[in-house]
């Protein structure tokens, strides 16, 4: 079975101007409806060039992007009609959030879709409960923490509810707490069947969270695919040169004659399972 893109790239180039190298280079890749995605890749590899062509600020020089298995073609109709289904939440969240509240930036969006004011209440007061901001919603912005400004960034898109949504770098600089509020906030909007992509440094978190992988190298695809498939093993995670997700890195420095035909465990509780079981099993062999 062919499973449904929400969004591809089909051979895309683009170049920024007076730059020696391009910064996506031929770009392929597809990126399944409903997955949990995460666009892996070195400082400089395109990740945000990318998610800047997925909403139609940026538009190729070549190739084409896919969005819910139709190509862009950039009318003014269709891009307004596309930043309604995909949201993109910026890395720094100084350069989404334009109004003084976290309560005026969610509605902020919502107004300009000619909802009405009851409806706008309910919406806000669900996605600032889901991302713990309800105490925040009149605290002026700029005296926000980083951690509750990228939260409030990423509620107003939420609030929008996206048919895909982009995340660049969600949980760099925040603590355990925000970082586990971030995530329970994207679970519950993938769980109402929205695509999640992040772009990510964190290979612990893409390890654990995503359900599909994408690493880009240079502008390119360098790899595609399920957590299993990309981590399958010490050295193709070494070839990709991203280091190691420590739970992968612990389970392949096991004897192999243990650990053979297994798929890498992808989570602390899974890894005590797998281990106690090998240990179980080696017990009763000595
Ligand atoms: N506005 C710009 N003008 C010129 N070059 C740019 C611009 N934005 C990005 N680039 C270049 O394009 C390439 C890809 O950058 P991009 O920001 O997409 O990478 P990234 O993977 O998101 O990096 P990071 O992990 O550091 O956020 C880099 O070589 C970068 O220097």
């Amino acid at each position: 079975m062919v499973q449904e893109s929400s969004l591809a790239c089909d051979g895309v180039v683009f170049h920024y101007p007076d730059t020696k190298e391009p910064a996506l280079h031929e770009l392929t890749f597809s990126i399944p409806a409903g997955s949990k995605t995460a666009v892996l890749g070195h400082n400089g590899s395109g990740k945000s060039t990318l998610f800047l062509h997925a909403v139609g600020i940026l538009r190729p020089q070549q190739g084409t992007v896919v969005q819910g298995g139709k190509a862009l073609s950039y009318s003014k109709k269709e891009l307004a009609a596309l930043r309604r289904k995909v949201g993109l939440v910026f890395q720094d969240p100084e350069q989404q959030l334009i109004l003084s509240t976290p309560l005026e930036d969610v509605s902020f969006g919502l107004r300009g879709s000619g909802m009405a004011e009851p409806a706008i209440a309910a919406r806000c007061r669900e996605v600032m409960e889901l991302l713990n901001l309800t105490d925040l919603g009149d605290k002026p912005i700029h005296q926000l923490s980083l951690g509750q400004k990228k939260r409030t960034a990423l509620a107003g898109v939420l609030a929008m509810e996206p048919e895909l949504i982009l995340l660049d770098e969600p949980t760099s600089y925040l603590d355990p707490l925000s970082e586990t509020q971030m995530l329970k906030g994207l679970e519950a909007i993938h769980d109402k069947g929205t695509t999640v992509v992040m772009a990510t440094h964190d290979m612990d978190l893409a390890y654990r969270w995503a359900d599909w992988i994408i690493v880009l190298e240079h502008g390119r695809c360098r790899a595609a695919g399920t957590p299993e498939e990309i981590f399958a093993g010490r050295e193709e995670l070494l070839s990709i040169g991203l280091g190691l997700p420590l739970l992968a890195d612990l389970w392949f420095s096991l004897p192999a004659s243990l650990t053979a035909g297994q798929s890498a465990p992808r989570t602390a509780d899974e890894f005590k399972v797998k281990l106690h079981k090998l240990l179980a099993l080696n017990h009763s062999y000595s």
